[in-house]
């Protein structure tokens, strides 16, 4: 992918996820400012969530949402914005750490309070954002002026960003974006399992905004053409993402929830499930409980977490559609009775979401992958165990690991009461590049379009095993 020197404008994120927990640590002495010129509190929103994430190593949803955080008081428009930087911050971090490299000759001071954020969003800017250079570089010093400690640094913020802004079509022009972006380890690992070419296109996808994706009850054309976006082969309705979600058509009404294309094809392999009594482990937030409910399967939704769990029952509330929900783990529950199917979605290093969640690449480690694996054998032994026999159960993560997805079926198919039913393409749309060895195996770098922000897919890895 070719390199420009701006890469478009800054664009709202979707809503988040996760519940915030306590620890925000906003940028000191900004709360004391009583009144921000405009476009600071963005920033300082921005700087401070990166912080959390870059040094407190917090997911950016936790970050953003935290209820005492610098994003509470931000009204819509900086909200929108703010995000926005955060995603290039993350999204870019490669590149931007780079840039900025080539303009200090040695490591920040530790004792310099949020500097390295305020430098990093700035640069965001200044790289990737139709943001005057002027305003990026001034509002820096500023957000520098008001830490006790960075302050110290306003002479160094506003010189290396005016180089920045002097010298960035050469510096993004000799760049590596695609390699500069992936942590190594990821990179490495990618090669060795999908081969250098692909890496390359997995790699160059996560540069993307992704599209906003929705599964609907029904009807999938006529909410296409209602809400200006596609049906996608694997009949998933695509939009590009602008806007706040809850104020498009049909959302108040419950006709559709927001699930990534992939994510929504694991559920359908389970095949015909109405009237079946069927076990959604590790359900919330609830999307695949939804098309199970709507396929007209008898869903019990079981997760660890209740507060996840509470976003099952919200999100089902609002598309009118019942499940039993169950507040368990997976690895200790004891059902009453044995499932016609069971779908298992298990906690995984979400590394197949990148394009949605550029933390997950700061955030997780490779021992990480080792520790998730080992637990994902477990819960899929628990939900073997679980199963009738004859009943269908799919296993699937969020990974582009091969530990957490292919591997675990060798164990499993060595170890448990399970045989293999390959997928079929014609089960996922008629998709042969997503359909791999029988198994669903989906990358982000699948389903181009020409219109980029309408192409890609998060990473899955899903297969289906019958009890015999
Ligand atoms: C990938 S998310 C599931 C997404 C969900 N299936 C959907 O489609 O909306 C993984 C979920 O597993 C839950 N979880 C993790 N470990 C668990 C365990 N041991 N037992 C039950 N749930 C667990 C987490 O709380 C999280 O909600």
């Amino acid at each position: 992918m070719s390199q420009k020197s701006k890469s478009g404008k800054p664009s709202a994120g979707k809503s988040s996820t996760g519940k915030p927990s306590a620890g925000n640590r906003p940028a000191r002495n900004a709360s004391r400012k009583p009144r921000l010129a405009p476009g600071v509190a963005a920033r300082l929103a921005a700087t401070t969530a990166l912080m959390a994430v870059l040094a407190d190593h917090r997911a950016l949803d936790s970050a953003i949402d935290a209820t005492d955080g610098p994003f509470e008081t931000l009204d819509p428009r900086e909200r929108g914005l703010a995000r926005a930087i955060l995603g290039i911050s993350l999204r870019r971090r490669g590149q931007i750490e780079d840039a900025l490299g080539r303009f200090l000759d040695k490591a920040l001071p530790r004792k310099s309070g949020p500097l390295p954020a305020i430098l990093h969003v700035a640069a965001a800017q200044i790289l990737f954002m139709d943001v005057p250079d002027h305003a990026a570089v001034s509002i820096a010093v500023d957000t520098a002026e008001a830490d006790r400690d960075a302050r110290h640094f306003k002479g160094l913020v506003n010189a290396v960003l005016r180089r920045l802004t002097e010298q960035r079509d050469a510096i993004l022009a000799a760049q590596d974006e695609v390699r500069l972006n992936t942590p190594d380890w990821l990179y490495e690992r990618w090669v060795m399992d999908y081969g250098a070419a692909t890496t390359t296109a997995i790699a160059a996808a996560h540069l993307l905004e992704p599209s906003l994706d929705l599964s609907v009850k029904s009807d999938p054309a006529g909410w296409a053409e209602k809400l200006g976006g596609i049906v996608l082969p694997t009949g998933s309705v695509r939009l590009i993402a602008h806007g706040p979600i809850d104020a498009l058509p049909g959302f108040g009404e419950g006709e559709w929830w927001v699930q990534d294309a992939a994510a929504a094809l694991p559920a359908k392999l389970l095949g015909k499930v109405d009237g079946l009594d069927v076990a959604d482990l590790c359900a919330a937030p609830g999307g695949k409980t939804a098309q199970l409910a709507v396929a007209g399967a008898r869903v019990t939704a079981v997760d660890v977490n209740e507060a996840r769990l509470l976003r099952v029952r919200e999100n089902l509330g609002r598309l009118g559609l019942e499940a039993e929900t169950v507040a368990a783990d997976v690895a200790s529950w004891q059902p009453d009775r044995l499932f016609d199917a069971i779908l298992l979605d298990a906690p995984c290093s979400a590394t197949g979401t990148i394009r949605r969640h550029p933390d997950v690449a700061v955030l997780k480690r490779p021992s990480d992958i080792d520790t998730l694996a080992a637990l994902q054998a477990s819960l899929l032994a628990r939900a073997a165990a679980m199963l009738k026999p004859g009943g269908t159960l799919v296993y699937c993560t969020c990974s582009l690991e091969r530990a957490e997805g292919e591997d675990q079926v060798a164990q499993a198919l060595a170890s448990l009461p399970l045989v293999l039913e390959p997928v079929r393409p014609e089960e996922v749309g008629g998709v042969d590049a997503i359909c791999r060895d029988g198994f669903l195996r989906t990358l982000p770098s699948d389903l181009p379009h020409a219109e980029p922000r309408l192409s890609g897919l998060d990473g899955f890895f899903a297969v289906r095993f019958r009890r015999p």
